[in-house]
């Protein structure tokens, strides 16, 4: 008995799901000009929260405390879902449903004979007054409200840790410090906004930041593909937008594996490289990213994986990591050893000059009395490259910059993400060969005119094709 009642007063989960298909309207806020902000905060310079007031007619059903539960499921998708609106609310008769304007025109919009079913009719349903505030529109929807209509909007930001960092285009400039609060008040965990001053051309690669909303904190603690870092955010360089080129280069190691990193900033190659038990040397010219670095290394407990290094990445290439690749190969001369060596250079915007530093980085002698098929590291070397064709462009750098040509010790061109218009980043993966380790600058030098002349070549071809 107690079953057959449950079973007539509890719609089943098909004949549910046969309703909330049929009334299965997706309408974004956006597209409903009464869910939208006033229309009077377009082109707002301060931001005067209260100017966003508004009232609006909403349809809605209003049932006994003890229906709610069975009426709620019916009529799921035509709730009314705002921020830090909640679309079930208590009245003086029981519970108020609030319901989507653009999905519930009438009482005939609703699943009305699963409604009846549930002692639920037309009387239960009315149009009345609702509030909205500031509060009741995410970020997106404020801004959009706000910043020129006919405009590009503020297309994206970076977050890092409690800071957002934005780069905002000259039409927006007027509006930098209510984007500022907008988001500080709306982003999660946002104490900071920080606005690109200028484009990083200075030695250490961090961005010059204008605070424009919050506290002027730079202090940061983020995670990036599940590894905590720290940093001052306003002294060394960090990107997200690299973490998914973190992440490919980190795959490529195996536990065993060697990694030189020339250009480590704060470590997101060498220490999630260290933590896989990779045998990691990281170097880097700011002394405080080395700090940072040593930090990190300490804070993800693998500094007995990892040696830092705070100098410029030539004398790096020319002293450390010249001496410990020698070691290594006249180690593996006696005991065999089978781990791959790569070499990480992101400085895209130099690293293939520092390129010639592995010419003649051994005497033909020094190589003499190991054997021809060394384990040859692998570089990965990062560039931008600017213009029409720049994969093209972008490999004849590096070939000019070695004074080679690539051919079989090319691994790869690939592309890592477009910077500005016309503007791209790159990373060439290749492997050093012995005559390029042993061959001295000065007979390099005089082929690499000759060569240099077949790259323009190969060059001019490629673009007439
Ligand atoms: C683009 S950042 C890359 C940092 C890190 N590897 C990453 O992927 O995020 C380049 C780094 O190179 C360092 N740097 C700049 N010039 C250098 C040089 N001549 N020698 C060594 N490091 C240098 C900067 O301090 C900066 O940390």
């Amino acid at each position: 008995m107690f079953a057959l009642i449950v079973e007539s007063r509890i719609p089943k989960i098909s004949y549910l799901l046969r309703i909330s298909k049929r009334f299965r309207h997706y309408y974004r806020n956006m597209d409903c000009p009464e869910l939208l902000p006033p229309a009077t905060v377009r082109g707002m310079t301060e931001l005067h929260r209260a100017e966003f007031q508004k009232r609006i007619q909403i349809p809605r059903l209003q049932v006994p405390e003890s229906q709610v539960q069975r009426v709620i499921p019916l009529v799921k998708k035509l709730l009314l879902k705002m921020e830090h609106l909640h679309p079930v609310r208590s009245v003086e008769s029981g519970r108020e449903i609030l319901l989507h304007p653009l999905s519930v025109k009438n009482w005939q919009s609703l699943p009305t004979e699963a409604l009846a079913e549930q002692q639920v009719t037309e009387d239960n349903f009315c149009h009345a007054e609702l509030e909205l505030n500031y509060e009741n529109w995410s970020a997106n929807e404020i801004l959009k409200s706000v910043l020129p209509a006919n405009e590009e909007g503020l297309s994206s930001f970076s977050r890092i840790g409690h800071i957002v960092h934005l780069n905002l285009r000259d039409h927006l400039l007027p509006y930098k410090q209510l984007i500022g609060e907008v988001l500080r008040d709306k982003l999660p965990n946002c104490r900071t906004v920080v606005n690109k001053a200028s484009t990083i051309d200075n030695t250490y690669r961090n961005f010059q930041l204008e605070l424009i909303c919050g506290e002027a904190e730079y202090q940061v603690e983020t995670k990036e593909n599940g590894i905590p870092f720290e940093f001052d955010f306003s002294k060394v360089y960090w990107n997200p937008r690299l973490s998914t080129e973190h992440e490919r280069i980190v795959k490529l190691l195996q536990p065993g594996d060697v990694l030189y990193d020339v250009f480590a900033g704060v470590g997101p190659f060498s220490v999630p490289a260290a933590k896989k038990r990779c045998h990691v040397l990281a170097n880097d010219l700011n002394p405080v990213s080395f700090d940072w670095l040593q930090h990190n290394a300490k804070r993800n407990k693998c500094l007995p994986q990892i040696r830092m290094y705070n100098k410029d990445g030539r004398e790096f290439i020319l002293q450390e990591l010249r001496e410990d690749l020698l070691q290594r190969w006249r180690a593996a001369a006696t005991t065999p050893t089978a781990y791959s060596i790569h070499i990480t250079m992101n400085l895209p915007a130099m690293a293939v000059e520092f390129l010639d530093a592995f010419r003649g980085l051994y005497t033909a002698e020094e190589l003499a009395e190991l054997p021809e098929d060394l384990n040859y590291p692998q570089v990965h070397v990062y560039s931008f490259a600017k213009g029409e064709d720049t994969k093209t462009l972008v490999r004849q750098l590096v070939e000019s910059n070695l004074g080679s040509v690539l051919e079989s010790e090319l691994q790869g061109i690939s592309f890592v993400r477009n910077v500005a218009p016309n503007k791209d980043m790159y990373r060439v993966s290749f492997k050093l060969t012995r005559q390029l380790l042993t061959t001295p600058k000065q007979a390099l030098r005089k082929r690499a005119a000759e060569e240099q002349d077949d790259i323009s070549e190969a060059v001019t071809k490629v673009k007439c094709v």
